[in-house]
């Protein structure tokens, strides 16, 4: 889904989901696990504000399982509960009901001491486009496609899906926008795939990945495309790809443009295994 943010998309998106705040105990941040910080909503803190919230790192089969280990250390040492998912497979969901169970643990022991009879927990998924959001959803449907709307004190109009007897999930996730702004940040939400139609060049995008793979991943650029060693200047970088991997127009010159498609392309369906493109050090450098 293309949705293009203005800043009164942005003033609705905001609104509805501090709406629906009112509703649950709980909130789940979706972001994607190769781009934890840049997958974020910039303005989620003070969105959801003190309402107690998880942060799932999705698609975590396509991240560097090292670098989500880290991810994980960071968010614990902030005293904030974060847990690798891969909804498309259903690996790490069973951890979500119970993450919340603990998170709320004094809030639901408070209403049993006053008596309040025992009843789900209520969350909502939010996240940026792209990061998996219906997929989730959809995945922890399918345990129980039971949905109750009619729950009392709850607007009709909001359905939820029951996920096991201790979780009740609203249906429609809350969308909120990237921190795009950032030409940095663009990059990755490009080359993770987050944005298709991009402002920024797609020469731009793919010298970003490759400088990226290089700095982190040089084997990996290495054995991909048959390079000895890693040009310093773009222009051999790109010739050495191209001529590699015939990416050529007429009279056998280098097709610069089939060359970054390639490589953006390739990076974005997992040619070179595994990606996390931010570290937690990146970030406290901030
Ligand atoms: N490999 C992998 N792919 C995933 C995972 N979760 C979602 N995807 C894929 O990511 C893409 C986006 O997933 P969606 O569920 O449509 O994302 P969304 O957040 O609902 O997107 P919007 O509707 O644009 O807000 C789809 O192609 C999914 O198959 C995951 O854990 N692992």
């Amino acid at each position: 889904m293309t949705i293009q943010w203005f800043p009164g998309h942005m003033a609705k998106a905001r609104r509805q989901v501090t709406e629906k705040l009112k509703l649950i105990d709980i909130v789940y941040e979706l972001v994607d696990a190769r781009i934890p910080s840049s997958s974020r909503n910039p303005m989620i803190d003070e969105i959801i504000q003190h309402k107690p919230r998880i942060i799932l790192l999705n698609k975590s089969d396509m991240a560097d399982s090292a670098k989500t280990k880290q991810w994980l250390d960071y968010y614990k040492a902030q005293g904030k509960t974060a847990i690798a998912i891969n909804s498309q497979a259903g690996s790490g969901l069973h951890q979500i009901t119970a993450g919340a169970k603990e998170l709320l643990k004094e809030k639901f022991d408070r209403m049993k001491a006053k008596g309040i009879k025992p009843r789900a927990i209520r969350a909502m998924i939010v996240g940026i486009p792209n990061a998996g959001k219906s997929t989730l959803i959809n995945r922890l449907a399918k345990k129980n496609i039971a949905r109750t709307g009619n729950t009392p004190g709850v607007t009709k109009a909001q359905q939820w899906i029951k996920v096991g007897k201790e979780l009740e999930l609203l249906d429609t996730p809350g969308i909120l926008w990237p921190k795009f702004e950032d030409q940095e940040v663009g990059m990755k939400l490009a080359l993770t795939g987050a944005i298709k139609d991009t402002l920024l060049n797609l020469h731009d995008i793919s010298l970003y990945g490759l400088r990226y793979l290089e700095k982190e991943y040089p084997d990996r650029l290495k054995e991909r495309y048959n390079l000895e060693a890693i040009p310093e200047e773009t222009v051999e970088l790109f010739d050495a790809i191209g001529s590699f991997r015939g990416c050529l127009r007429g009279g056998g010159l280098i097709d610069y443009d089939k060359t970054a498609e390639l490589i953006v392309r390739e990076i974005r369906s997992e040619k070179f295994g595994p990606l996390t493109f931010e570290s937690p050090d990146d970030e406290t450098k901030q």
